[in-house]
């Protein structure tokens, strides 16, 4: 049986929204846990008491932003007496762009954004809260974006200790990070510290199953039935392990669809995924990188350019050359390097015979790299 063209007017997606990057499911799986220890966390606020603050930690793609974004939408669903602000510190990575969002999301309007201080825009902000009788909760996510200029010190400082000067305030705050390598208590201040101590919780990379029933459900919600085969799906999820963060397996699915339809076909085939690939890894590698401290980008630079010479590099070596003319030692190198292997950047195998050194290959065109990196 010859199955009929896609006519140029139909479409294979149910709903083109489910695979947009800041879509929240109805149904987040395998997150339960570290959702209900987030209420847990913020559930004094409910009652009008200081929520407990937490770090939130894991590495991209792994569910940190759905989840506190959901349950940030279900309080502010059920109550009124506490306040969630989420705040993306990529782009609002200042002490004014922090207190600015707080202050649009309780005044429902920015502040002036010039000749007025972090200070002024905070003192509105303390007023406001004593004023309604609420409780704030602050998500900084990506808080890593903060740690330059002691800017992290700055904001958590005058939010957690917002009592003193404003005493009906009660503030908790979410710092998320992406970055395991990052030890963020380390480079916080003894005066904030002794008002942060979050409570940690840890989510993990998704295993093969999880990410297959974690794609599924959204290629159903997206696609119109039998338009997704099985083995199709598998090859989806196969590459999303890969590259070990979920995005790439809900863009990889869009673009395989878009490609389908544009070949007028009514059922995604391998070769829409494997053809959409290369796509849905710069997104990946872009958010990866994206997290990255200014020597990684310049080191990762390095090890693409090399690669673009030659496919195997000594770990040994590629340290010792660029060693010569960066100005970290060799730990911070090492360092570096198992951070990209751990990112899924690069693989490392030990070479055979003796000495056992060990090699470097990078898992991604270097051009692609480097453009990224640009
Ligand atoms: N358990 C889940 N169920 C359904 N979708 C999920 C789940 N976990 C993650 N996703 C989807 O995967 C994508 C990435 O998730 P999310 O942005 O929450 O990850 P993240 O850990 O915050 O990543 P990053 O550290 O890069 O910000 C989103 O599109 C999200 O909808």
């Amino acid at each position: 049986m010859t199955v009929r063209p896609l006519m140029w007017d139909e479409t294979l997606f149910k709903d083109h929204e489910v695979f947009e990057v800041d879509f929240v499911p109805d149904e987040i799986h395998f997150r339960e846990e570290q959702m209900r220890e987030l209420v847990y966390q913020l559930r004094p606020g409910i009652s009008g008491s200081r929520p407990l603050n937490t770090l939130v930690k894991g590495v991209p793609g792994t569910g940190k932003t759905t989840s506190v974004k959901k349950v940030f939408s279900e309080i502010e669903e059920s109550t009124r007496k506490l306040v969630p602000v989420y705040v993306n510190c990529q782009i609002d990575n200042t002490q004014f762009g922090i207190f600015s969002q707080i202050y649009y999301r309780l005044s429902g309007h920015l502040p002036r954004s010039t000749g007025l201080s972090s200070k002024r825009v905070f003192d509105s902000i303390g007023k406001i809260l004593e004023q309604d009788g609420t409780v704030l909760v602050v998500a900084l996510d990506d808080a890593n974006y903060l740690l330059y200029e002691n800017e992290i010190n700055k904001v958590l400082y005058t939010l957690l200790r917002s009592h003193e000067v404003y005493p009906d305030t009660r503030i908790g705050v979410i710092t998320i990070i992406s970055d395991l390598s990052v030890d963020l208590m380390s480079r916080i201040d003894q005066r904030v510290q002794s008002v942060f101590r979050p409570n940690e919780i840890y989510f993990p990379p998704y295993t093969c199953v999880e990410a297959k029933q974690i794609l599924s459900d959204r290629a159903e919600q997206g696609f119109y039935p039998n338009v997704l085969p099985e083995a199709v799906l598998d090859l989806v999820v196969d590459r999303t392990m890969n590259a070990g963060d979920l995005r790439v397996g809900i863009d990889l699915l869009k673009r395989a669809g878009l490609h389908a339809e544009t070949a007028a076909r009514r059922v995604i085939e391998e070769g829409d995924v494997c053809k959409a690939f290369e796509a849905s890894t710069s997104l990946h590698l872009l958010a990866t990188i994206r997290t990255f401290k200014e020597e990684e980008k310049v080191l990762l630079r390095l090890l693409a350019e090399q690669s673009q010479q030659e496919s195997e590099i000594s770990v040994g070596e590629f340290s010792r050359s660029v060693g010569d003319n960066l100005p970290y030692g060799y730990t911070r190198i090492y360092e570096m390097i198992s951070k990209f292997e751990a990112m899924h950047l690069v693989d490392i195998r030990y070479r055979g015979g003796r000495g056992r050194s060990r090699l470097l290959t990078l898992r991604y065109d270097p051009q692609l790299v480097l453009d990224t990196l640009k």
